[in-house]
């Protein structure tokens, strides 16, 4: 069984119907890829899962159960994460602070504290910080610690190499991989090789309809098709 599956999801926002039918199965392990040009609604179908826009009923699926209808938190109980586009840090918080707000308990389990600090070192060093005194790699790596702080399932990951520098990019993605080994990660992204380097499956939305979906593997070695599904230069 898909650790997500969404089944014809349609989202509605307000008077819009932004996703007309999104069918994806996202397998228990590594990094699925939801690629689509912008305004594809690839953000709209993580606030769908997360239950921040509602999804049509019975259309969103974790480990079979039906997630469509439930709260936000509750959904986040089952071990569910979402980093948003604008990171949804706390700039006028410590580091440190940022951190504990995001544990369910106050507390850092030590072991788990030291995996994240290990994956992303620059935020040990800058612990007592303002947030909002950090780089945007650094936010970006704040909001994705945030997101692991506790093990997790899954999380769910908007575009986090927006407006970073490539070695920035780079050190982005050494970490997803690592993350991968033990979380699954659904990833929005527009970065076509940082998206390639890490997916195992992927989907291309186009116009809220899944328009493909296969493993990147033989997506990357396709031009043609990155081409008319991505409009991605040959
Ligand atoms: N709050 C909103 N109200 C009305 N329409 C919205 C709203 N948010 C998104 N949309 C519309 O829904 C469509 C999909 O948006 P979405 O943000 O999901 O796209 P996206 O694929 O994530 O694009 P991008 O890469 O530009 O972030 C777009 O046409 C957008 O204009």
């Amino acid at each position: 069984m898909s650790l997500l599956s969404l089944r014809g999801l349609r989202t509605s926002i307000g008077q819009y119907a932004v996703l007309h039918d999104v069918s994806i199965e996202v397998p228990e392990g590594g990094v699925f890829v939801l690629l689509g040009r912008n305004g594809a609604g690839k953000t709209t179908t993580l606030r769908s899962v997360m239950g921040l826009w509602s999804p049509s009923p019975a259309s969103v699926f974790f480990r079979g159960r039906d997630l469509s209808g439930m709260h936000t938190a509750d959904i986040a109980r089952l071990g569910i994460a979402f980093v948003p586009e604008n990171m949804g840090i706390f700039g006028g918080l410590s580091v440190a602070e940022n951190m504990v707000l995001a544990t369910r308990t106050g507390q850092f389990d030590k072991s788990r504290l030291a995996y994240v600090q290990a994956l992303f070192p620059a935020l040990e060093k800058f612990w007592d910080s303002r947030a909002g005194s950090l780089s945007g790699g650094q936010k970006q790596m704040l909001a994705v610690a945030r997101a692991i702080i506790e093990p997790r399932e899954l999380i769910l990951v908007d575009e986090p190499t927006k407006g970073l520098a490539p070695a920035i990019v780079d050190a982005m993605a050494d970490a997803f991989a690592e993350i991968g080994q033990n979380t699954t990660i659904l990833l929005v992204e527009q970065n076509f090789q940082f998206a390639r380097r890490l997916g195992r499956d992927m989907a291309v939305i186009d116009d809220g309809r899944i328009v493909h979906a296969g493993s990147m593997a033989e997506f990357a070695a396709n031009a043609d098709l990155q081409d008319r599904l991505l409009g991605l230069a040959v």
